[in-house]
């Protein structure tokens, strides 16, 4: 690994189901310490994508590298400096919070303390609170906590905030920026447009499996002849935006 790589390159993914071919064709690469949104409605194969990318599926086709190394063949390596904060978390509910920060640390040489990571989601006062207790907004900013606990290098956050209420959103907003901030590369599916023009230098559009474009927030506005993101998304993929689908 050496610092000028991207730390995301994933070359013509294709991806059927039985029913479904949820990615066709999607290549995409991420500079390190970028923040790349992908966003699209129901169905686009964001998802999918994102799940091939941290080797969660075996993609039928295409090339994955994240930070130099095959999420398939290097899977160990990769669980070190990749963090992964998907949809559905499936968590021991009956387990306290500081006792899932705590079993996640302990996968990790050098993870960041307990204290710091319930800091930085705004856990400090639920640490004692069993998992099943929690809001939703909550169990998502744990979520987080355990994906950022042994200081990955890329993070890949699936749906963040779908669900939450706009305080919720933007409290979660200032962890994904303080990752940024920290350096951390980060890949983010989203409904919402206003999010990923905050959160992301890039978005990429995806649309049936494919990425339809691919650009800055502005650039994206500038292509689309659009004043605002959420109708250059509307022109660039043909698709009405969705109401916040939780
Ligand atoms: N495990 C699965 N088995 C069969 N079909 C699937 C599976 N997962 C996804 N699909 C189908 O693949 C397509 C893409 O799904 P995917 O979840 O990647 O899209 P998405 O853009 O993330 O959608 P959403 O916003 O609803 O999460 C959809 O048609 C979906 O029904």
């Amino acid at each position: 690994m050496n610092s000028s790589e991207p730390a995301i390159v994933a070359e013509n993914l294709a991806k059927s189901y039985r029913r479904a071919q949820a990615v066709v064709d999607v290549s995409l690469r991420v500079e390190a310490g970028e923040a790349v949104g992908v966003v699209g409605v129901n169905g686009a194969g964001k998802t999918t994508t994102v799940e091939m990318i941290a080797g969660l599926r075996v993609p039928d086709h295409g090339r994955i590298r994240v930070l130099g190394l095959d999420p398939r063949r290097d899977r160990a390596q990769l669980r070190q400096v990749l963090g992964v904060q998907l949809q559905q978390a499936y968590l021991h509910h009956a387990l306290r919070v500081t006792e899932l920060v705590d079993l996640y640390r302990s996968f990790y040489p050098d993870p960041r303390s307990t204290d710091e990571l319930l800091d930085m989601v705004e856990l400090t006062d639920q640490r004692r609170t069993r998992f099943e207790k929690l809001s939703g907004g909550q169990q998502q900013r744990l979520s987080i906590a355990l994906a950022i606990a042994g200081r990955p290098r890329v993070v890949i956050l699936d749906e963040l905030t779908t669900g939450l209420d706009p305080k919720a959103r933007r409290r979660m907003w200032g962890t994904v920026e303080r990752l940024s901030s920290e350096g951390v590369t980060v890949l983010l599916v989203s409904h919402f447009m206003e999010e990923v023009e905050r959160l992301c230098d890039r978005v990429a559009m995806l649309d049936a499996g494919r990425v339809v474009a691919l650009d800055t927030p502005a650039a994206l506005r500038t292509l689309a002849r659009t004043a605002t993101l959420d109708d250059a998304f509307v022109a660039l993929t043909g698709r009405q935006l969705e109401e916040d689908a939780a």
